[in-house]
């Protein structure tokens, strides 16, 4: 599979991390990560088990407060924003974690409707069904509208579960390991999913993964966290294949790409 061609970075930055630090006793997880993701990007974080990159995404969303650094999202000062506007920050954000699993006892068509009603207020009964249908079409699965996710594929739930996030238009998404569990077709598919969101939307992304297939597939820039920093960043090929760094030679070995 080819690499996909590196994008403008002239752009704007939409989230800027300065000498972010943070540990849980002597445990020093981030030591330090600087980190900027451009407008319309696809960037791919990787790292082994354990390095900080859930404890990441989290500072970002404002869910966990670091020791020292900034953190700027869409123009705001993650630090310093209260509770209000961080929730008003969050709603540009689209979270697709591993463990936002479906609602079972729900519909397709509920559990897409569920973000919507819970945040924007004053919808009608057409308005969320049009956003539903489009949300839906986005991921290719408009006739599983009135299907319960038991009688879905894993694959199928996987973008059901993003259809469910871009429904309230992110402005940034935020991916956790998506192809984890699935086999190499529906990985294929997530994959090109992701570039299909990004084309679309001109969202900007960060996609955490261990999957340096996917990594390949989706990644205009690739960030490598290693002894809680990115100490490497650009494209798959200068991360890898260019690469003397042994750490990154071990990660690349011990992954199948194809
Ligand atoms: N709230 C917390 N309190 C104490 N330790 C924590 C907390 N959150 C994370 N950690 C620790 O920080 C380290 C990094 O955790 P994190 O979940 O970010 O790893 P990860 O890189 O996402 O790993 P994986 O790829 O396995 O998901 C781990 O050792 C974890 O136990």
């Amino acid at each position: 599979m080819n690499p996909k061609k590196p994008v403008n970075h002239q752009k704007e930055a939409v989230i800027t991390i300065r000498n972010l630090k943070i540990s849980f006793g002597d445990l020093h997880v981030l030591r330090g990560v600087d980190l900027d993701l451009y407008q319309g990007e696809n960037l791919v974080v990787l790292g082994r088990s354990g390095t900080g990159k859930s404890v990441l995404i989290k500072i970002i969303a404002g869910l966990l407060e670091p020791d020292q650094g900034s953190v700027n999202v869409l123009g705001e000062d993650v630090g310093k924003l209260n509770k209000r506007e961080l929730d008003a920050l969050r709603l540009k954000l689209g979270f697709s974690f591993q463990n936002s699993a479906l609602y079972d006892s729900m519909t397709v068509r509920e559990n897409l409707e569920f973000p919507l009603i819970r945040n924007v207020r004053n919808l009608s009964r057409a308005d969320i069904n049009k956003a539903v249908e489009e949300a839906l079409a986005d991921v290719g699965l408009s006739q599983t509208i009135n299907q319960m996710p038991s009688e879905l594929s894993g694959g199928q739930r996987k973008r059901i579960g993003i259809a469910r996030t871009l429904i309230l238009k992110p402005e940034i998404m935020l991916y956790d390991e998506p192809t984890a569990g699935l086999d190499p077709i529906t990985s294929n598919e997530i994959n090109h999913l992701i570039n299909e969101v990004q084309e679309r939307h001109n969202t900007s992304s960060i996609i955490i993964t261990h999957d340096l297939t996917c990594a390949k597939a989706v990644g205009d820039r690739i960030a490598m966290l290693l002894d809680g920093r990115f100490e490497r960043q650009g494209t798959f090929d200068e991360v890898f294949e260019d690469s003397n760094d042994e750490r990154a030679k071990q990660f690349y070995e011990y992954n199948f790409v194809n």
